[in-house]
């Protein structure tokens, strides 16, 4: 039982929820570590959504809004923590949801799908295809999803699909905590951020940017200025540290 006032209560019900999630074979026991990994960045980043990430998070707000076909990615680790948040994300982008795993079992994508859709999301079923150029089995998806999107978000992702996915022209919206891995500069526009807090972000932006600010998101956007504000505000917290 994990007290609320405990001054870290946020991150050790998250913690809980992926070991959980782990224990029902939701998340992928790798998934644990790469949790781990999350939350050692989100200690140096402060533990809050900087002015940074916030932009990052309008601009994500503007590309679902102006995106023809938009698609969420969802793995293991983002049904155990957001499902409720990609409810809201859905209902106010329109995107479509689809499951896409690396550590790929039938029996975890019935799980995820069942997860998420208790939430109260609508999730893309078909027939999965090894449509990606890649050798591992996130080549699976739907040709009528991920396949043909134009918009993708991929939350706590794996650089080599980042990757592919950017080479098949498509905008990839990535939420990751670590700046310096390969997804985070290989995305479009990357998020570092917390998925839990990045999330609710995005869906508020959605409800009140209009045309203009959209067009206007669109045109800056710079993803080293993302990454190299959250490198700068690591390196201060740091530097600060013993203060
Ligand atoms: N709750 C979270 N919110 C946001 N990011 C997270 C969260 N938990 C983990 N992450 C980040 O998600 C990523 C997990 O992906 P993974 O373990 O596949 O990384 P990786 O394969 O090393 O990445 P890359 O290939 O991009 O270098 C890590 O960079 C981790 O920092
Ligand atoms: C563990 C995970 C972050 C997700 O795995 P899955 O839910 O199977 O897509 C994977 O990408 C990895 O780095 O090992
Ligand atoms: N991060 C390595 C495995 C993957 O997510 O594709």
């Amino acid at each position: 039982m994990i007290p609320e006032d405990h001054p870290r209560y946020r991150s050790l019900v998250m913690r809980e929820r992926i070991a959980d999630a782990a224990l029902k074979g939701i998340v992928a026991m790798e998934g644990v570590g790469s949790h781990g990994r999350g939350e050692a960045f989100d200690y140096l980043i402060g533990e809050k959504t900087t002015e940074s990430a916030l932009l990052a998070e309008k601009t994500a707000a503007a590309l679902f809004l102006n995106a023809k076909k938009p698609v969420i990615s969802v793995n293991g680790n983002t049904a155990a923590l957001a499902a409720k948040e990609i409810a809201d994300l859905q209902k106010a982008t329109g995107a479509a949801v689809e499951v896409n795993l690396f550590h790929r079992t039938e029996e975890r994508v019935e799980k995820i799908t069942s997860l998420l859709e208790d939430e109260g999301v609508t999730v893309l079923k078909g027939e999965f295809e090894r449509l990606l150029p890649l050798s591992h089995d996130r080549a699976l998806c739907l040709r009528e999803g991920i396949y043909s999107c134009d918009v993708i978000l991929v939350p706590l992702e794996d650089g080599d699909r980042c990757s592919a996915l950017v080479d098949m022209g498509k905008t990839v919206i990535t939420i990751d905590l670590n700046p310096l891995s390969r997804t985070a500069k290989t995305a479009t526009l990357t998020i570092v951020d917390e998925i839990t807090r990045a999330i609710p972000n995005i869906t508020e932006a959605c409800g009140r940017l209009d045309s203009d600010e959209i067009k206007k998101l669109i045109r800056s956007i710079d993803n080293k200025y993302f990454l190299n504000s959250a490198v700068n505000e690591i390196m201060g917290n740091l530097t600060n540290a013993m203060d």
